[in-house]
């Protein structure tokens, strides 16, 4: 039972509720060793290198910024911890869906057709189904929706719109641009030879036959696929359900903070990108720093609760910082304690009987690094997705590049190559709102060389 000194964790502030700065973080606090398994990784892994056509290849980029030794002490490289994220995820359970509700969820079995596609041969072209050679005697018309035409006998023609059922008989539809009509007769006016410009019924598919593999999202074709195939319902992975837990004496929800305070920006970014990923976003909640048995409390909480606990906040070693001691003290099985990439260095893959927690840091731009480093990978896996691929481009413009870190370096692809966009700061979302992608720039990257591009939603 919780102690009535600790206040509600899960209790969100209400709408506009400004909070005091909480008490300084004063005082020393020693510096976590980092977990020794990151030493595991002595060298880049998965983080391929190809060069651009037409490139100059000898300059170096790589310049060594001045980071906190913690950071020095590694962490799991980037590349290794995105496939870690989605390798340990298992896909959730079965459940069923009308289509009108399915968008961007993953199918859990193969999407299988109804009928067959087309389901009747029909018209192509706006014209006249003929049967033989020309010229024909027009014996009626025919509009999609609307009653059929009798068979047609060798020289006869019946108008015909796109999408009508053709008649037995009709060997081809020769459009209104190709036929010249007196009367009741029609005649082909060009080469007689042209295209049939007729759909003949499971041209497309069969019925039967599967359409889409399991795994595939049902992105904005697949659903009007399924429609097509004459789907109504369809067999999803459950979506993940998600809180997102911010943590921070100093944060506010709403209105310009006082002097101390700080607006919450991972609360708006994480929302956004969870609706993106086609998770079920359950709740925001705010925890403050102190007492930390608050946050404690609602991770506890959160652990046997919803799938996935995303921590804005608290992953780094202040002394308001709890989130490592909750995890262990919780008997979280910790996966990832530290990426080797900036920004975003302090993140965290933490799990206990199935339910998953990422430890996002507090800065804002930061946060989103993570987001694409261990929290879409997770909700991929979580949903029977495939680790997302990301495209390989040539960059316009040359990054602020680690040593021996991987860069998560905001871009602008509005041209022929994506560009970089200056100014990105781990604390500050100006360069990222500006993007469309963030380039996966590996450790000591040199002009020339190609980047992955991680693609930001919309
Ligand atoms: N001695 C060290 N100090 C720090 C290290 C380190 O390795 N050694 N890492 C730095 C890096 S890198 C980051 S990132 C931050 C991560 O800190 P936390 O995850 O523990 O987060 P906080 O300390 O609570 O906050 C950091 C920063 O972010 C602001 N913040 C927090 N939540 C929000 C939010 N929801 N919206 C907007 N801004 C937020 C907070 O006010 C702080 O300014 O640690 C470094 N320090
Ligand atoms: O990496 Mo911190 O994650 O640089 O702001």
């Amino acid at each position: 039972m919780r102690s009535p000194a600790v206040p509600d964790p899960l209790m969100a502030p209400p709408p506009g509720v400004r909070r005091a700065a909480g008490p300084p973080r004063a005082g020393l606090h020693p510096a976590r060793a980092m977990a020794a398994d990151n030493r595991y990784w002595k060298r880049p892994f998965g983080e391929e290198r190809a060069t651009c056509p037409d490139t100059v290849d000898d300059m170096t980029a790589a310049i060594t910024r001045p980071h906190h030794p913690r950071h020095h002490a590694g962490g799991t490289p980037w590349a290794a911890a995105r496939a870690l994220a989605h390798r340990v995820a298992e896909p959730l359970g079965l459940v069923e869906v009308p289509l009108t509700g399915a968008a961007g969820r993953t199918l859990a079995r193969p999407l299988a057709a109804a009928v067959d596609l087309p389901g009747f041969d029909n018209a192509a072209m706006d014209g006249y189904a003929v049967r033989g050679d020309g010229p024909w005697r027009v014996v009626g018309g025919v509009l999609a929706g609307g009653p059929g035409a009798a068979p047609l006998a060798p020289g006869e023609a019946v108008e015909i719109a796109t999408g009508a059922p053709v008649p037995a008989g009709a060997d081809r539809v020769v459009p209104y641009e190709v036929v010249a009509r007196h009367g009741a007769v029609v005649s082909a006016s060009g080469d007689g030879a042209g295209k049939r410009h007729i759909r003949r019924a499971g041209e497309y598919v069969t019925a039967g036959r599967p359409v889409l593999p399991a795994g595939s999202v049902l992105t904005a074709a697949a659903l009007g696929l399924a429609a097509s195939v004459g789907v109504d319902v369809v067999t999803v992975r459950r979506a993940p359900t998600v809180r997102l837990l911010l943590t921070g004496d100093e944060i506010v929800t709403a209105g310009t903070p006082a002097h101390g305070q700080v607006r919450d920006a991972i609360g708006p970014t994480l929302t956004a990108l969870l609706r993106a990923w086609s998770a079920d976003l359950v709740d925001v909640r705010w925890t403050p720093d102190h007492p930390a048995a608050v946050t404690a409390a609602a991770v506890e909480r959160s652990l046997s609760d919803v799938d996935v606990t995303v921590v804005g906040g608290a992953s780094s070693v202040g002394p308001a910082d709890a989130l490592h001691d909750v995890l262990t003290t919780a008997g979280a099985t910790i996966h990832v304690d530290g990426v080797d990439c900036r920004p975003g260095h302090p993140q965290v893959l933490a799990s206990r009987a199935g339910h998953w927690l990422v430890g996002l840091p507090g800065n804002p731009y930061a946060a989103m690094v993570a987001a694409f480093t261990l929290l879409q990978p997770l909700l991929a896996g979580l949903a029977g997705r495939t680790l997302p691929a990301l495209p390989r481009v040539c960059l316009d413009g040359t990054p602020r590049v680690h040593a021996t870190a991987t860069s998560i370096v905001p871009v602008r692809w509005d041209g022929a190559a994506p560009s970089v966009v200056d100014g990105a700061r781990p604390g500050h979302l100006g360069a990222a709102a500006l993007a469309d992608a963030l380039a996966v720039v590996p450790p000591a990257w040199r002009p020339g060389e190609t980047v992955e591009l991680l693609l930001l939603p919309q």
